[in-house]
């Protein structure tokens, strides 16, 4: 699976008509950066988009960070010309917007091997549609090239009709479908972005609900949203201690023989210990990364 390990608690939108917003990218501490050619650009803007992420690629400089480029639609007037613009820039990966049917991956597969791609570069899925979220378990499954999905919530919203609310009740179907399909087949997940710039409350309420449901990390559009995300994303010292010690009480119980242990009065079984050293390697690749 390609990049499947990588961190992502934040990953911030950019328009690529915004030369300042690319350029400041380079110095931002978020996970990813989503170098945006579709809503957030204007069609007659488009093409010097295009040109300047292309720019920005080829000149480098974002360091760890995950960079992915959204591109058009490929059934519409400017996704092929997105895609030929950026096969010798080497993206972390393509992303693909409104997703409805794992067919729309293996034609975007077959157009990166044509267009001699790197086999690396990964393609990303954007969940947004009420057809895109039915189909999840088949989108997840369509390629090998597929490493992760991102919620959509805006374009969601829109086709739902749905009432926004701080809780997120409206999304619950929606976000169910997409997670369950994502952990089935080994993919990443994000959450979807939170627009409100000055709530910053209602950000971080957002994070903790996105953690707790099991996404990998949250999609941005301001850099005042990175800190936050990468502290709430992080596991917490409480919960680093505690893996910590599950880990150590298993060990003494797998010398003694046994299969199963017991940690403050609770039991502890191997699949507890899978997601202990899974918190545990996030933390690791969290200080790694400094
Ligand atoms: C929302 C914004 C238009 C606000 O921009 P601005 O007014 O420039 O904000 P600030 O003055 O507060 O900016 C302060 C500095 O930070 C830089 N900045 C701002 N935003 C970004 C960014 N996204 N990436 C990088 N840098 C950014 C400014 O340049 C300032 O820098 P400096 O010059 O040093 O002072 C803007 O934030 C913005 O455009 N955000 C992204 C919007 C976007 O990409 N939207 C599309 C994705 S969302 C979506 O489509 C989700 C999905 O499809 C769905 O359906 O839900
Ligand atoms: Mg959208």
């Amino acid at each position: 699976m390609p990049g499947s390990s990588r961190l992502r608690r934040s990953v911030l939108y950019m328009p690529g008509a915004n030369s300042r917003a690319l350029e400041k990218a380079r110095t931002l501490p978020c996970d990813g950066v989503i170098l945006d050619l579709e809503d957030a650009v204007a069609p007659d803007a488009k093409a010097k988009a295009r040109q300047q992420i292309a720019e920005a690629l080829t000149a480098g400089g974002y360091g760890t960070r995950e960079v992915i480029v959204r591109i058009n639609s490929l059934d519409g007037p400017w996704g092929r010309e997105d895609l030929a613009a950026f096969a010798s820039c080497r993206p972390d990966a393509i992303l693909l917007p409104k997703v409805e049917s794992p067919q729309q991956l293996c034609d975007l597969d077959e157009a990166m091997k044509k267009l001699g791609y790197d086999p690396e570069t990964a393609i990303w899925a954007m969940m947004e549609t009420p057809r895109g979220i039915l189909a999840a378990d088949k989108i997840a499954a369509g390629t090998d090239r597929l490493a992760c999905f991102v919620m959509g919530t805006n374009d969601l919203a829109k086709d739902l009709h749905l009432t926004p609310t701080p809780a997120r009740e409206g999304f619950a179907t929606s976000f169910g479908l997409a997670l369950l399909a994502a952990r089935a087949f080994g993919l990443a997940i994000l959450d979807g972005v939170y627009g409100d710039l000055q709530n910053t409350e209602g950000f971080e309420q957002e994070c903790r609900q996105g953690v707790m449901l099991g996404f990998d990390g949250k999609t941005l559009v301001h850099p005042k949203q990175i800190g936050p995300a990468n502290d709430l994303f992080r596991p917490s010292a409480d919960a680093i201690a505690h893996a910590t010690r599950m880990v150590t009480a298993w060990k003494d119980a797998e010398a003694q023989g046994k299969g199963v242990a017991t940690l403050d009065g609770k039991m502890i079984e191997h699949l507890h210990i899978q997601d202990a050293q899974r918190l545990l390697a996030l933390d690791h690749a969290i200080k790694e990364r400094g």
